[in-house]
Formats: structure tokens, sequence, C-alpha cells
């Protein structure tokens, strides 16, 4: 059953909404959650506005009766940033889910916050261009979600992350106040650039209405390599050396572990030989002279014993095929409920810092299934440890919240992130000092203050004010 929410503040919803003010307890599991599977869903309602006005009015009526709001877009997030446990009203934006406006001039578009990231990208390509922020989930998380983590994803070593891609924002405040930041500018030097204040702070400030979004060229002949190593060294060793020379679009790894998931879920092997660790190298073959370059440098990197086998992309369905590999890990470890965990560190620190961890987490978890795997180009790695089938739910999270406060130590020494693209939400909140000092978690609470001083915007993410 939904909570309980009180009679005249339905009243008021109902009134604004009509039956876009859902209280059945199917609408409560369907909008209350996230990917994550550890809180179990408990809103009062839930909200799904269709205008800017209807958003700004469900602020207010927020603020007047005292009701906690959780944004939710595609309900694709990893770190339980969009969950509704606690009694609160989610705000759904499916219904707001127009793109609004191209200009071809300045390349960019205007979206509602619900448009869904494959919706963008088809768009982009359709006029002849790329939308770059690309991630597993695209095909159902939004817009705005993605500007609420600063979505990154698997081309983040050329394109950056969602951030680099927003020229304007319009957002409602906790105040129910409608700002229009940046306006699509390129420059403009007028002093605090909120629109990044917004962007990745996971709905605590505000709650976006529409985006202005640039785009790119479309990349031209994609090629990708994925290439066998004996060791995770290996794979930053293969790293350097075609950085070097090619620009390249992508660096993804993945473990033997990860390797054998996928495949017993169903993606083709790409050769015969076992290795410990695989990455995946992608580029844009703007001319032969730069795919006999990346030809060279295989050949090189096999010589050198950092490469025990390879394969390269001949056409765009094996480019395709090969992506597979990589972008199927999450969904097929899924069933194995995994303790996930989404670290970051300086690209030239990740050897050392994959070392220390993996010595920690084998020692404290020698029956649990590590698996590793991430945009080991931009320094991410995805760290998943997979829950033996007949270890109860709440024992495994609670052995494995045990060892995280470890791994954050360490992520701590080499400076790194606890969350580098999922978010902090619930899962990593108790870990927030371990990448921001007591004086930075003080400023946030300051300026959550400033744009949402009754805090109703999703309170209990990010920190507890
Ligand atoms: O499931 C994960 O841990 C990572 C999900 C996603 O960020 C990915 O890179 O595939
Ligand atoms: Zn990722």
């Amino acid at each position: 059953m939904m909570t309980a929410l009180a009679h005249a503040a339905l009243e008021q919803l109902t009134d604004l909404l009509g039956n876009r003010c859902l209280t059945d307890q199917e609408s409560a599991e369907r909008y209350g959650v996230d990917w994550t599977k550890v809180w179990a869903p408990a809103p009062c309602a839930v909200a799904l506005p269709e205008t800017t006005e209807e958003v700004q009015q469900i602020v207010e009526i927020a603020n007047e009766h005292g009701l906690h709001l959780v944004p939710s877009g595609g309900r694709t997030g990893l770190s339980a940033g969009a969950v509704a446990a606690n009694n609160e009203l989610v705000v759904a934006f499916d219904r707001m889910n127009t793109i609004l406006d191209f200009n071809e001039f300045d390349r960019a578009v205007t979206v509602q916050p619900g448009v869904i990231t494959q919706q963008l990208q088809e768009f982009a390509e359709q006029k002849g261009l790329f939308y770059p922020v690309d991630f597993a989930s695209a095909g159902s998380s939004q817009i705005g979600g993605n500007i609420g983590t600063n979505a990154g994803g698997i081309k983040v070593i050329r394109y950056g992350m969602t951030r680099d891609w927003i020229t304007g924002l319009k957002v409602v405040t906790g105040k129910g106040e409608l700002l229009d930041l940046n306006k699509g500018l390129i420059k403009n030097a007028t002093g605090y650039d909120f629109r990044h204040l917004f962007i990745g702070s996971e709905g605590t400030l505000g709650f976006v209405v529409e985006a202005t979004v640039k785009l790119a060229r479309e990349p031209k002949d994609l090629t990708a390599l994925v290439l066998g190593a004996p060791g995770f060294r290996e794979v930053m060793k293969i790293l350097h050396a075609f950085q070097q020379d090619i620009d390249l679009t992508a660096f993804e790894f993945f473990s033997d572990k990860a390797m054998a998931h996928v495949l017993e879920h169903g993606v083709a092997k790409p050769f015969d030989t076992e290795c410990p660790f695989y990455c995946l190298l992608e580029f844009e073959q703007l001319s032969e002279q730069i795919g006999d370059q990346a030809m060279a440098i295989f050949e090189r990197c096999v010589e050198e014993g950092w490469v025990l086998d390879g394969v390269m992309s001949q056409s765009l369905q094996q480019l395709d095929q090969l992506w597979q590999l990589r972008e199927r890990i999450s969904e097929s470890i899924a069933p194995h409920t995994p303790y996930k965990n989404d670290i970051s560190v300086t690209v030239s620190k990740v050897p050392d810092f994959v070392e220390d961890i993996d010595t920690v987490v084998q020692d404290a978890y020698p029956d649990f299934e590590i698996v590793w795997f991430g945009h080991i180009g931009d320094g991410n790695m995805h760290l998943n440890i997979l829950k033996p089938a007949d270890l109860p739910k709440e024992d495994f999270f609670a052995k494995c919240n045990n060892v995280s406060k470890w791994v954050f130590e360490i992520v701590q020494k080499y400076n790194g992130s606890i969350s580098a693209e999922h978010g902090v939400g619930m899962t990593k909140k108790p870990y927030l000092e371990y990448s921001r000092s007591p004086e930075e978690i003080a400023c946030m609470k300051a300026v959550k203050q400033v744009f949402d001083p009754n805090n109703v915007m999703n309170p209990g993410k990010l920190f507890d004010v």
C-alpha cells in the first residue's frame, strides 16, 4: 500500500493533475525505485507533470504541506538517488518528453527532461550530428536523470561527461522559482555558473525542466579492437601505446570473469585464447594510414608480450558485436545481486590503485566472485561483488558494507572518487567524506539551504541536512 498523503495535499495535487496524480500500489512500485535493489519503494503518491508550471506548483504544494519530492527519470540509476523509500511524492518526468527546438547553426537542441537518451541520439543522427554521451542504459535513461548524475559512460575519454554538453538549463528550485541558466551561450563570464551546480546535484537543489544540449559532428568509420592481455598492468601499457599516436574514442577493460558472464549471456566470443584481462578500444579510421598505424601498434604490443590475442572490427556489424562484450556485462551479472562500486582515480595511478583494492577485496571476500570492468581510459573502474546464491541478501550487503570502508580508505589515499559516474544517492551517502572534505560538505549544505530552504527536493540523498 502507498503510505499516507495528507488529505489536503492530495486534494490540491488531484486538482492540479487530475488522473496524473497516482496513488495505486503498482505505480508506487514502478516509479518509486531505480535499478538498485536495496530499498523498497514507499512513496505517498506519484505526480506526472506535463508542464514547467505544473512542476512549480507541485513544489509549492510540497512546501506548503511539508512534502518531500523525489525526481524520477528512466529509473536506471545505480546509487538509489531516485528511490522514494520514505513516504515522498515522486515527480516522474515521463510526460515531459518533447524535443522542443533545434538550431542547425548553433548545433544545439533544446529538450524536456523526460527525453530518452537514445531519442536524443537518434534525433542528432537524423540531423547528421552526434550526441556523444552514451552508455548501456541509453535506451531508457532520461536526459533529466543524466544531468542529475552528470552521467558519463563509454565515450568520456574523447567527449567528456554530460556536463560538457549542456549549454543551457531551466530548473525549478526548492522554492518553486524558475531559473534560466546560461541560455545556451558558449561564452558567459558573468559570475557564478549555477548551471554546473545543478548538474550532478541529484535533484537536491531543484528539478531540470528544460535543457539545451550541444551536438558534435558524427564520427566517421568507427573501428574497434578487442585485445586480450596477460595482466592488468599490460592493459595500461596498451592504453599508453595507442594513445601516443591515435585519438581514441573509447578505451574500456574487463576481466576474464566479466567475459565469462557476458558469454554465458549469449554474446559471441571474440577469439579462443583465454586471457586474464581484455580491453576494447575504438577510434575513427579517418584514413587508411590510421588503420595501418593501429595494426602496427597492435603488432608492437604482441611483440612486447602485452597482448596475447586480438581482433579488429571490419564492419559496423562487427563493431556492434564487439561492443556487446563490454556493454552487456552489467545486465549479465544483474541476476547475482551485485554489490556495486564505481570508483575513479587519475589514470596514471590506476595500476597501483587497482592492485591495492584487489588485495583488500580478495582477502575480505575469499568466497565471493569479484568482477572488474570499466572505463579505464578515464580512470573509472566498476567493481562488482556477486552474492553467493545461498547467502541471504541482508547478510551479503552487511558484509560488503563492512569492507567498503577499507576500499574507500584506499580511494581517499589515492585522492580518488567514491562515485565516478553513478552518483551518491543513498548507497554512497555514508561514504561521502572519503571523497569530499568536511569544509566542502558544509559548503554543499549551505548551497542547498539557498536553493531549497525547506529541504523538499530529494532529501536524504547526497547527505542528510
Ligand atoms: O553495473 C555497473 O557496475 C556499471 C554500469 C555502467 O556504468 C557500465 O559502465 O556498464
Ligand atoms: Zn560505467
